[in-house]
């Protein structure tokens, strides 16, 4: 097992206001082959830690101190030119809502071709036997390659996403909330489909949710964050088992636990707001 990305102290905060940090001292690392999820209610800085493994934060936003190293390069240090060869290529990106991300008035099959004839240089015979091999792989039959993202489903859609994802076989896979805009069935599909991709390719994944039960379900590691800060983290089985933080312990009272016997209650957000009111600041 090798180490793949290391987050040493990431810190973020707008240009404009420089005191405000949104991630504060974020640490976390992954290895090949494994899955940590990030976890944290909405305005954690989930999304805005993953965006700087890709140094993609928006340009209101300054990472002021910190180090990312993927692959024992330094992100950071990366001309642009090198980070373009990375991202797409051996760094996957999957969003949650997969119809902001598809192009409308093109096929699935079209789309997905661009991301290997730009890193890989594939065209003709090779071009179309890689999008139906990557479609099948996804759980798509082949000749769906000529429908629009229209035609397909939203879970179907989420698959195309995946197959664009991993068509070059990246070696980190980030997922940001890959299953929140699918229903519950669809939404268990997926994340069996990433896990099973995962092991197959030998990835790392690095899983965005708010959801403790997906955590429970396909994580090795955990990392949670509230308020831009990581409250606590460790291999999922001690978290779950012991969690020590009470916004751990409270995102944890919301899901059964893993052998079922404790009944799926809806959050009561009341009390985890009392809970989140009484945390020192
Ligand atoms: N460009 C920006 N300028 C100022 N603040 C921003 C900017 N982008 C994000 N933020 C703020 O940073 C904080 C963290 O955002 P982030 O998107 O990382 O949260 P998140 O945990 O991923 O939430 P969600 O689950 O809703 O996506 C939020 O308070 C957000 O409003």
């Amino acid at each position: 097992m090798s180490e793949l990305l290391n987050i040493k102290n990431l810190t973020i905060t707008p240009k404009a206001a420089p005191q405000k940090l949104l991630v504060n001292g974020v640490s976390l690392t992954l290895e090949s082959g494994k899955t940590t999820c990030i976890v944290g209610e909405s305005g954690s800085g989930k999304s805005l830690t993953a965006l700087s493994i890709m140094s993609l934060l928006s340009p209101q936003l300054a990472k002021t101190s910190g180090q990312i190293m993927f692959q024992g390069q330094d992100i950071g240090q990366l001309s642009n030119q090198a980070l373009r060869e990375i991202r797409g290529k051996r760094i996957g990106m999957i969003f949650q809502e997969p119809m902001t991300s598809l192009n409308p008035v093109l096929t699935v099959g079209y789309q997905i071709g661009e991301t290997l004839t730009v890193h890989l240089g594939l065209n003709g015979r090779a071009l179309k036997e890689k999008i139906a091999s990557l479609l099948e792989q996804v759980g798509i039959p082949a000749n769906r390659a000529n429908s629009y993202p229209d035609e397909l489903s939203g879970g179907q859609r989420q698959r195309v996403m995946i197959a664009m994802s991993i068509a070059c076989e990246p070696a980190l896979l980030i997922a940001d909330e890959p299953t929140t805009a699918l229903d519950v069935t669809v939404q268990a599909q997926i994340l069996q489909l990433l896990d099973t991709l995962k092991t197959r390719m030998n990835m790392g994944m690095l899983l965005i949710t708010h959801d403790f039960g997906v955590v429970a379900d396909i994580a090795d590691d955990v990392v949670v964050m509230f308020r831009g800060e990581v409250v606590e983290q460790g291999s999922v089985t001690a978290v779950l088992r012991n969690p020590q933080h009470p916004y751990t312990k409270a995102l944890l009272d919301c899901v059964p636990d893993a052998e079922g016997k404790k009944p799926l209650k809806p959050i009561d957000y009341a009390w985890l707001n009392e809970i989140k009111a009484s945390i020192p600041a």
